[in-house]
């Protein structure tokens, strides 16, 4: 069993647990009293490459990354140094999320949430929005085709922006065929769990100019951002060296700064 089978079969224990407490209607109310979704393509799209910072407590590739009391804090401080958006990770078995902590993260900070998970169910999207959450991540390894299909339907339809994540060009093409509007290319090989940020440059090429393109994963620092910038992406999505780091808003800033930096070359659709 891969590592994100086993990730999939807590999730969806955990998931069965939730639907036993919480109606899908008892949801669908909460998600109709939320602030309307903003605009996830509007906000990761500009002049300059943005950055999405991740609350990240730990992880199956390194365990423990960081206690994080105060996740809202932390997002507070990613947003006062300039990120596009916040990633929430609410899986809590491997990762130590909750839909609390996206509910706390959502209330403090006034750009665009993502809710990262490993989203099976169309339940889970009434989640993201009735915890807050603008947009949503869709692995496209964890779903069949008409999964995909129907699950950024359902996101689109109820207001949330799919950020869809691929491995490989197959997985773009699926991507594509299913109507994404963002893709994410994750370095992070899901069999073996290693990061290679060359996967960035070997799969963007297949993304068609007009979806919104984010390199995931192995960002280190400035350096990182310029190579997959000058690679093709519009948007990195940044974890365990802000969560690691001593001062995540001047790391932010710092990231931000990189996305106009003159080495980017110009260019970028
Ligand atoms: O981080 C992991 O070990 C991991 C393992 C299995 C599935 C997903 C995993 N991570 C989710 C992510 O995609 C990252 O948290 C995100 O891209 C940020 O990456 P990083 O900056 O390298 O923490």
């Amino acid at each position: 069993m891969s590592v994100l089978d086993e990730i999939i079969d807590g999730v969806r224990a955990d998931l069965a647990e939730r639907q036993a407490r919480v109606s899908l209607d008892e949801l669908k109310e909460r998600a109709q009293k939320a602030r309307p979704a903003r605009d996830g393509v509007a906000a990761l799209k500009g002049e300059n490459v943005t950055v999405i910072c991740e609350v990240k407590r730990s992880s199956p590739s390194k365990g423990a990354l960081a206690a994080i009391a105060d996740p809202a804090g932390l997002a507070a401080d990613y947003e006062a140094g300039g990120a596009a958006c916040i990633s929430v990770l609410t899986e809590q078995r491997r990762f130590g999320g909750s839909l609390a902590d996206l509910e706390a993260v959502r209330a403090r900070v006034d750009i665009p949430v993502l809710r990262k998970d490993f989203i099976v169910t169309a339940y889970q999207l009434w989640e993201a929005r009735a915890y807050g959450a603008d947009l949503v991540l869709l692995i496209v390894a964890a779903l069949e085709q008409e999964a995909l299909v129907s699950l950024i339907e359902r996101a689109e339809s109820i207001g949330l922006t799919p950020l869809v994540e691929v491995h490989d060009e197959e997985e773009v093409a699926r991507a594509v065929d299913a109507g994404a509007r963002i893709i994410g290319v994750n370095a992070r090989n899901l069999k073996t769990l290693e990061v290679d940020r060359g996967n960035f440059a070997r799969v963007a090429p297949e993304i068609p100019d007009h979806i919104v393109k984010i390199a995931e994963s192995g960002v280190r620092g400035p350096h990182d951002l310029i190579a997959y910038a000058n690679d093709g992406a519009d948007t990195v999505l940044v974890g365990e060296s802000l969560v690691t780091g001593k001062d995540p808003k001047t790391a932010v800033a710092d990231l931000v700064a990189a996305g106009s930096h003159p080495a980017i070359r110009h260019g970028r659709s």
